[in-house]
């Protein structure tokens, strides 16, 4: 059964089409990866879900729900909670004073206890949060996020900048999370990460959907190879 279904959504700002009437079914109970080109559309398409960015045109069905995409506190409260590229955090204040806060709106505040042993925060709990290491505040992002307790989880590029044995970290605590119900649409150009976590692939090119099929079905499709597997060996080979 399909979790979230994006019907034909366009995103234009001003003369970029950013995406170009996009459909896709995320079934609901897998990790649901999307790759594709710098400016493919997929942070935009990200951001409509969670209700960041209207769209110009389209729409999206989450679970029995039609008539989104919603605001944010909307999407929110209907279990659709994303991360960002760039953590968001109060960074003037410390891990336990962002966890109160999370668990404020958390529709279960007793889930804090669990999420600061599984993202590895007891150590820094009194620790300022700008004052982090780089992968420790990635996880209280993550963390803050799924105090949420979300049916949805979208994660856009969380791999971005960790260590090999931080990715390895951040894939067993969303494989857990996974294992507990959540969905999950995962944005990554870490794509041995994204390959091994994902059940099913997008590709998005230019806006619109290339491509869609298992993580093996997708790296043997000559397309994708040519619009962004291959530049990706490429540029690692340099
Ligand atoms: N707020 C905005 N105003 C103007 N153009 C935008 C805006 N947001 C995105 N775009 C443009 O839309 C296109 C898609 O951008 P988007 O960030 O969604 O791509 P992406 O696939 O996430 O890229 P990357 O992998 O580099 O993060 C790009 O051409 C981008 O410059």
């Amino acid at each position: 059964m399909s979790l979230l279904r994006i019907n034909g959504v366009e995103a234009r700002f001003g003369g970029v089409v950013a995406l170009a009437g996009v459909t896709l079914d995320i079934p609901e109970g897998v990790i649901f990866g999307l790759i594709g080109p710098n400016g493919a559309g997929k942070t935009t398409l990200i951001n409509v879900v969670s209700g960041l960015v209207k769209p110009t045109a389209g729409s999206i069905t989450f679970g029995a729900e039609a008539g989104g995409p919603w605001p944010i506190a909307s999407a929110v409260s209907r279990g659709i909670v994303r991360t960002f590229q760039q953590t968001r955090a109060f960074l003037g204040l410390t891990v336990r004073e962002n966890l109160r806060i999370a668990a404020v709106s958390s529709p279960d505040p007793a889930c804090i206890e669990e999420l600061v042993d599984a993202c590895g925060l007891a150590p820094v709990l009194d620790r300022v949060a700008g004052d982090l290491p780089y992968a420790t505040l990635r996880h209280l992002g993550i963390a803050l996020a799924l105090a949420l307790k979300p049916r949805l989880l979208l994660l856009d590029e969380p791999a971005v900048g960790l260590a090999e044995e931080e990715v390895e970290r951040l894939g067993a605590l969303v494989r857990r999370w996974h294992a507990g119900g959540i969905t999950v649409l995962l944005v990554e150009h870490n794509v041995r990460f994204l390959m091994e976590m994902s059940d099913r692939v997008a590709v998005l090119d230019r806006g619109a959907v290339l491509f869609v099929g298992t993580p093996a079905e997708c790296q043997d499709r000559q397309e994708v190879i040519d619009v962004y597997l291959g530049r990706r060996q490429a540029d690692a080979a340099d």
